[in-house]
């Protein structure tokens, strides 16, 4: 056993009992992670098992069952100690779980050597969390959330020694509101227990917080605002999770509270969306114009359905097949080295998200904003079935790889993609391609653009304020009379913003880069699904050599643990 100067332990190594066998345990303080192994001379199909020491949820002594207590090693030991160690088990799909280990040892001096150092490696990992403050919405979703959060995180976050303050929201904007009033500062992160409406709520209650405590005002388009670090985490109990999916991998409740209990941290980019100098919200997911929008209207007069509402109301949408007409400017993200195109797409610790912050924060360290409004500006007019922006991939489980697949997180860029007037079956072929492997952005009637800002005005609004005294306009209904098969709507629609639905048409949207955190690190690279399957957060690495004389050769080393040392 080794020490650092620090009083950290180095290195561990001792020989604990796992089931019935003896086993080499190693806590390795430098390479962070315990490992292990069967001592015997290794053979073909042997394990050695690893688990990073970040990775681990606690550690707890234990006291052995009966059933183990009464087997025959056991009597002739006496009373042994023991003790188990909680950790995070990768299975498919970025799916994490809470698995166990248990040691044990004659030795009551050892075992509680072994405690301590664990118990030292988990208090050094500062980024864990050990106060949260946890708002459920007990109405999203398929309003489970609050047995979600009772069943399925509550005990997690108890095992990991994290203490919790929890409130049942009682009306929408009561944990906005609330986020005005608490000591943040007493917390180390804030959970949503929800959907994307929910994380939404929290975003804007813990930005608007960081703003009016910092004196900038959010009505002014072009304020530099205070990025927020605190972090947030999302227990998914929503109808899409398109945050939580995109961010995460996977909408599951459990694997969040594994990613908020290790203290994980991923950056996001923030959209602010103006009207004449008047705040209106902040998106992180979709800023959506025409399909997308007439989706989240029809679909809020139906909330009674759940998450069905969405597929009714996006069918009954797709019938509609409405376009409308404006004008979009927008200023290209010129300082990332991505584009919407790319094959690449952004993972754990993304390079281009890096580059990105380290580019923006340059150019502004010469430059100042200023600049930024000079830069150029395109302009595209157009009739339109659909405008969506796009902060994230957006994906979620109707659309895995979501509506803008190599969109970034945390690049300071959004994704803008417009798609034009075109036929019905052409905009259908689109929509399957949300669902498919085949690239969405293939057709002649759908482009896509990266940007750092954008500015979008309906025709209906221009003529309506180049022209305010013709009378006439008004009182054409609300769809086009002399073609009312040509599906042309003189009506607005509205932006879907992370899904709620906004009030004005014209609009002025601005890229925060990385303006708040969340308990998330991306997706993970492990992905091909078999590969995954194999792996688990304890890598089985299988020892490829010839079998000792004397040894069976097919001999696995699950058979092995029937063997007594
Ligand atoms: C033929 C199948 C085509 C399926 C196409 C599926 C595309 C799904 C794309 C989902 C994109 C989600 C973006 C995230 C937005 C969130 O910030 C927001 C708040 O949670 N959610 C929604 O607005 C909720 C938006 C939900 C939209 C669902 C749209 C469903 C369209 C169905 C069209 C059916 C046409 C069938 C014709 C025979
Ligand atoms: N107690 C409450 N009663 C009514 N509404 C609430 C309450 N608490 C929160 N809300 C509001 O409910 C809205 C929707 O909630 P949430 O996002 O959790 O579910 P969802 O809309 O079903 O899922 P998704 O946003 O993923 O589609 C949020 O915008 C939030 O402001
Ligand atoms: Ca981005």
């Amino acid at each position: 056993m080794e020490q650092l100067p620090c009083g950290r332990w180095l290195r561990l190594v001792s020989s604990l009992g796992m089931g019935q066998r003896a086993w080499e345990v190693t806590l390795d303080g430098e390479r962070g992670r315990l490992a292990w192994s069967d001592p015997r001379p290794p053979r073909r199909g042997d394990e050695n098992c690893f688990v990073p020491t970040s990775e681990i949820i606690a550690v707890e002594e234990t006291e052995l069952n009966k059933k183990q207590r009464n087997s025959g090693k056991w009597q002739k030991m006496g009373k042994p100690h023991a003790f188990t160690v909680y950790y995070v088990k990768k299975a498919r799909n970025h799916r994490w779980r809470c698995s166990d280990v248990t040691f044990w040892c004659a030795d009551e001096h050892l075992c509680n050597q072994w405690i301590q150092a664990l118990k030292e490696l988990l208090e050094m990992q500062k980024s864990r969390p050990k106060q949260l403050l946890v708002y459920i919405n007990p109405y999203g979703g398929k309003r489970q959330g609050k047995r979600i959060y009772e069943q399925k995180v509550a005990p997690l976050f108890s095992l990991a020694s994290i203490s919790t303050d929890v409130v049942i929201t009682e009306h929408a904007n009561h944990a906005k509101d609330n986020l005005f009033e608490v000591n943040i500062n007493k917390y180390d992160g804030v959970v949503c227990v929800g959907g994307d409406g929910m994380f939404s709520e929290v975003m804007h209650g813990l930005i608007g917080r960081m703003q009016k405590d910092s004196g900038i005002d959010q009505n002014n388009p072009k304020a530099p605002l205070v990025q927020c670090n605190i972090r947030i985490g999302i227990i998914p109990a929503g109808s899409t999770d398109c945050i939580c999916y995109s961010t995460i991998g996977i909408s599951d409740p459990v694997t969040s509270a594994l990613h908020i209990i290790v203290g994980d941290c991923q950056p996001l980019d923030v959209c602010s969306v103006h009207h004449n100098n008047t705040f209106l919200k902040y998106c992180v997911s979709l800023l959506g114009y025409g399909f997308y929008g007439d989706v989240l209207k029809d679909s809020e007069k139906k909330r009674w359905m759940g998450p069905m509402r969405y597929d009714y109301s996006g069918f009954k949408t797709f019938l509609t097949h409405h376009y409308y007409e404006g004008t979009i400017s927008f200023q290209p993200a010129k300082h990332t080295l991505g584009s919407p195109r790319d094959k690449y797409t952004c993972r754990t610790g993304c390079y281009i998200c890096k580059k990105s912050e380290q580019q923006l924060a340059q150019q502004r360290k010469q430059c100042g904003l200023k600049h930024e409004e000079e830069e150029e500006w395109k302009i595209i007019k157009g009739k339109f079935l659909a405008i969506n922006a796009v902060n994230m991939r957006c994906a979620c489980p109707r659309s895995p790889k979501g509506l803008s697949p190599a969109a970034h997180l945390a690049d300071g860029s959004a994704d803008l993609i417009l798609v034009r007037k075109c036929s019905r079956l052409d905009f259908l072929r689109y929509l399957v391609r949300h669902t498919n492997q085949d690239d969405q952005f293939d057709f002649s009637f759908v482009d896509v653009h990266r940007v750092k800002s954008f500015q979008f005005t309906s025709k209906l609004s221009e003529d309506n304020e180049s022209n305010v005294t013709d009378m006439g306009k008004k009182r054409f209904g609300q769809f086009c009379r002399d073609h009312p098969a040509c599906c042309c709507n003189i009506a607005n629609s509205t932006w879907n913003c992370d899904g709620e639905t906004l009030e004005s048409s014209a609009v002025e949207v601005r890229v925060h880069c990385q303006l708040v955190k969340l308990f998330a690190r991306g997706i993970e690279e492990t992905c091909k699904d078999e590969a995954a399957s194999r792996q688990s957060s304890v890598e089985q690495l299988t020892v490829d050599i010839v079998p000792p004389m004397g040894r069976r050769k097919n001999e696995s080393s699950r058979n092995l643990s029937k063997y007594a040392f």
